[in-house]
């Protein structure tokens, strides 16, 4: 039996809806083997987070070591990165372990409007992290930092796309959870066509860690060796489960149900439709 190993490098989510515990439950719901490494541990409910402990850089590069010499993952990804300084150690060691199938979430702010990444490390985003990105999904907020532009309409969310796929990364994905439409939208664009997966807008709070798990289902696909696009549409189908029998617990941004997409027979009914637009 051959074992999909996936890795996360993010930050611990004390409350478990979001960060290293989302990504670890989702791998293990799509039956691959997780591993992490931690780069912040936050003091975090579904009211805010109150309190970020960022991990010394050497930390962060002894747990890379630790994966990268011995159990190699099939692929990887990125969430709360924190600093430039921990974003350019991280891009050093991919590069030396030759780590290939990255999908970075650019995670800037927590749902609660918490900031969770230095201003000045955007750009070290773009330029160390990029040019090994396999898939970079950002959400719409961050798509206008990325680009400097603002997004108001499906074709500034492709206009965005278009732009950020140009700094270098393979595959780019605009998730489309934050507006207001009665259908979420979120925009493929691979350099050479659009996708888009429309699905049901769900009217909930509790929407708290929905980019991790979203971005950590694409990274379980490919560990399994998935194609990009078979990858982020399983991953759709995944979120959009987790966000329509989510748990109502806490009492602010509750979690996902990360286990909605095996448990509940309905919850493989999925809404999302996939349309291809040519260039
Ligand atoms: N209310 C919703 N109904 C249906 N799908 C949603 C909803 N909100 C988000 N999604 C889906 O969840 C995924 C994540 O999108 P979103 O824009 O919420 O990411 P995010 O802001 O990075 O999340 P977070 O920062 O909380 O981790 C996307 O596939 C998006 O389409
Ligand atoms: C640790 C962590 N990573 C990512 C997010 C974004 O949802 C969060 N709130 N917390």
């Amino acid at each position: 039996m051959t074992i999909s190993k996936a890795l996360t490098i993010a930050g611990s989510d004390s409350g478990g809806g979001a960060g290293i515990q989302a990504d670890l439950k989702t791998f293990q719901e799509l039956n691959v083997y997780g591993m992490s490494v931690i780069t912040a541990v936050t003091a975090q409910n579904t009211k805010g987070v109150h309190g970020v402990h960022s991990m010394p850089i050497q930390s962060v590069r002894a747990q890379l070591d630790a994966i990268g010499t011995d159990l190699f993952p099939n692929a990887l990804k990125t969430g709360m990165l924190g600093s430039s300084d921990i974003i350019e150690a991280i891009a050093e060691r991919i590069d030396f372990y030759n780590m290939t199938q990255l999908v970075v979430d650019p995670v800037m702010v927590a749902k609660g409007g918490q900031k969770l990444l230095d201003d000045n490390a955007i750009n070290t985003i773009l330029e160390k992290l990029l040019p090994f990105t396999k898939i970079i999904t950002p959400n719409i907020p961050e798509a206008e930092v990325l680009t400097g532009r603002s997004i108001n309409s499906l074709e500034d969310q492709k206009r965005a796309a278009h732009l950020i796929q140009s700094y270098g990364a393979e595959v780019v994905v605009v998730k489309g959870g934050h507006g207001n439409s009665s259908e979420v939208v979120d925009v493929v664009y691979d350099g050479s066509q659009y996708t888009l997966l429309t699905g049901n807008r769900y009217h909930t709070m509790n929407t708290h860690g929905t980019g991790c798990t979203f971005s950590a289902a694409i990274t379980a696909q490919l560990a399994k060796g998935e194609s990009i696009i078979d990858a982020i549409l399983v991953a759709k189908q995944f979120i959009e489960a987790a966000i329509r029998e989510n748990l109502h617990i806490g009492s602010g941004h509750g979690p996902t149900n990360h286990w909605a997409f095996r448990e509940t027979e309905d919850a493989r009914i999925s809404t999302i439709k996939k349309q291809i637009v040519k260039l």
